[in-house]
């Protein structure tokens, strides 16, 4: 496609202190299957809470991807005291993100939530998060085998069950079970009243959501279709591509 006659997407940032100034990254994944699967422009939305006015940027985009990340959301946010170490927290990217997904939600604007990102739809609306499902009865530990290879802890790990007439079955075409991956701590705990359901996995997480109300592109995963292992799966592709033509078709209405 043409480049000036690409969709923008937006690419939600993490914040890390350094000696002298905070900085701003996203793993190369996320912009990278912006750009290849979804056949967008990316761009990273750094997180600097209402320096940045959301419903300004979020007027000039066409979609937004919340992204993973190993930071784990503050529980206070969804009223719950902490299992986790402070230090494990990004208050910026919380700052920043809740807001965005609500003004993103106002302006019907195509969204994919991955991992984290996932957690944050699910928070922002009022739900509330599992903060160590590995320690939780019956489930399975849900984390990446950190004695693998980097680049192995992204195949595929357990199985999910997609949701019958399900908006991540009319996606992706794919219905019944499927293999995912699986790097995670934290899952959907209370779902928040304005999602629904899309796949659990076998231990009964909540593994995929979308907006019950929506009129335009949602869909939110707790695995990582991003990953180029993942990417080769056209159950994972497909989602980025119907991402993109989401995005495309909103660049087209405004
Ligand atoms: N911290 C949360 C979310 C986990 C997550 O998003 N991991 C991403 C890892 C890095 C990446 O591949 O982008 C949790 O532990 O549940």
């Amino acid at each position: 496609m043409d480049g000036d006659r690409q969709p923008l997407i937006g690419v939600t940032g993490n914040s890390q202190a350094t000696d002298n100034a905070m900085a701003y990254s996203v793993g190369d994944k996320y912009i990278l299957s912006v750009i290849e699967a979804a056949n967008a422009l990316a761009v990273m939305i750094p997180p600097v809470s209402d320096r940045q006015d959301a419903d300004a940027l979020v007027s000039r985009l066409d979609g937004i991807v919340f992204t993973g990340a190993p930071a784990n959301l503050d529980p206070a946010l969804y009223g719950q005291p902490a299992e986790i170490d402070q230090d494990e927290w990004d208050p910026a990217r919380d700052a920043t993100n809740l807001p965005l997904i609500h003004a993103a939600i106002r302006a019907t604007l195509p969204i994919f939530c991955i991992c984290r990102g996932h957690q944050e739809l699910n928070v922002a609306l009022g739900g509330s998060l599992h903060q160590k499902v590995q320690d939780l009865p019956g489930k399975l530990d849900h984390r990446s085998d950190k004695t693998l290879p980097p680049p192995d802890r992204y195949r595929p790990r357990h199985r999910i069950k997609i949701a019958q007439e399900g908006r991540l079955e009319a996606i992706t075409g794919y219905s019944g079970e499927h293999q995912v991956n699986s790097l995670h701590q934290q899952a959907i705990d209370q779902l928040a009243d304005r999602l629904a359901v899309e796949a659990v996995s076998e231990d009964g997480l909540i593994e995929a959501v979308s907006l019950r109300e929506a009129g335009f592109f949602n869909i939110s995963v707790q695995w990582h279709p991003e990953h180029p292992d993942a990417l080769s799966d056209p159950f994972n592709k497909r989602l980025f591509e119907s991402f993109g033509k989401a995005a495309y078709r909103h660049s087209q209405s405004k």
